[in-house]
């Protein structure tokens, strides 16, 4: 199963994806979770032994919602994408590093990036599961959880829109430098998933590469129950 999960994250289409993240700084691609894996990994969220904290989302005004954080070692299902889709986002990452001139900095596998976030102190393991009902929400916000932080993270969604929930859009919002901000909405079949940065993106202008910054949230669930899943490749203090 795992091995085949690898073999369909190879197989996306990379060429297209990295295009798309320079160009738009983000990019959605097909579901590669069947409908049983995304059923299974629902059912989780019921069985606490998996996770290492849970979340009132409202306790800290990030929203109206409950997410977990899985605790390490993941589930093999989820490994398997954290240590898929590393990779080539690493490339990407320090693609967009050399464009500003800066040396890359980020190592081949998941495991050597993992070691860097420990010695930081950076411990506690990130991929969560977000479930909002009805009325629920995620506001704008950033999963930077001390120094260390990749700029690519990954998010899937477990459930159908228009069928399992309504309402519910994934919105990305881009803050350029002295301008106003761009807004994206973003929906999932079951199974697909969304790259898009952590922090910032390069873009590039008439005088070469400037900044912006990204934040991510989710708009009011307006029936039913929406699940997602979150893949944050730096470990957390
Ligand atoms: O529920 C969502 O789609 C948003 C998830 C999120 O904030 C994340 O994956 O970091
Ligand atoms: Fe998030």
């Amino acid at each position: 199963m795992s091995n085949t999960l690898m073999k369909k994250i190879k197989s996306l289409d990379w060429e297209r994806m990295q295009q798309s993240l320079d160009e738009q700084g983000y990019v959605t691609f097909p579901s590669i979770l069947d409908q049983d894996q995304c059923q299974d990994i629902m059912a989780m969220y019921e069985e606490e032994r998996h996770f290492r904290s849970t979340i009132d989302m409202s306790r800290y005004r990030f929203g109206v919602g409950e997410y977990k954080y899985f605790q390490a070692p993941l589930p093999e299902i989820l490994q398997q994408l954290r240590e898929g889709f590393y990779p080539p986002l690493a490339m990407t990452a320090n693609r967009w590093l050399n464009q500003s001139g800066r040396d890359a900095i980020y190592p081949e596998t998941l495991q050597q990036f993992l070691h860097t976030c420990h010695l930081q102190g950076q411990t506690r393991s990130t991929p969560l599961i977000l479930k909002y009902v009805e009325g629920g929400y995620n506001c704008l916000h950033q999963d930077l959880y001390g120094e260390v932080y990749f700029p690519f993270q990954v998010v899937f969604a477990l459930n159908w829109k228009e069928i399992d929930y309504t309402g519910g859009e994934f919105m990305l919002v881009e803050q350029r430098p002295r301008a106003q901000s761009r807004g994206h909405v973003l929906t999932l079949e079951q199974g697909a998933g969304l790259i898009f940065p952590t922090n910032h993106r390069p873009v590039l202008g008439t005088r070469g590469y400037y900044r912006t910054t990204l934040r991510h949230g989710v708009s009011t669930i307006t029936s039913g129950i929406r699940y997602s899943l979150g893949i944050i490749f730096h470990d957390a203090k």
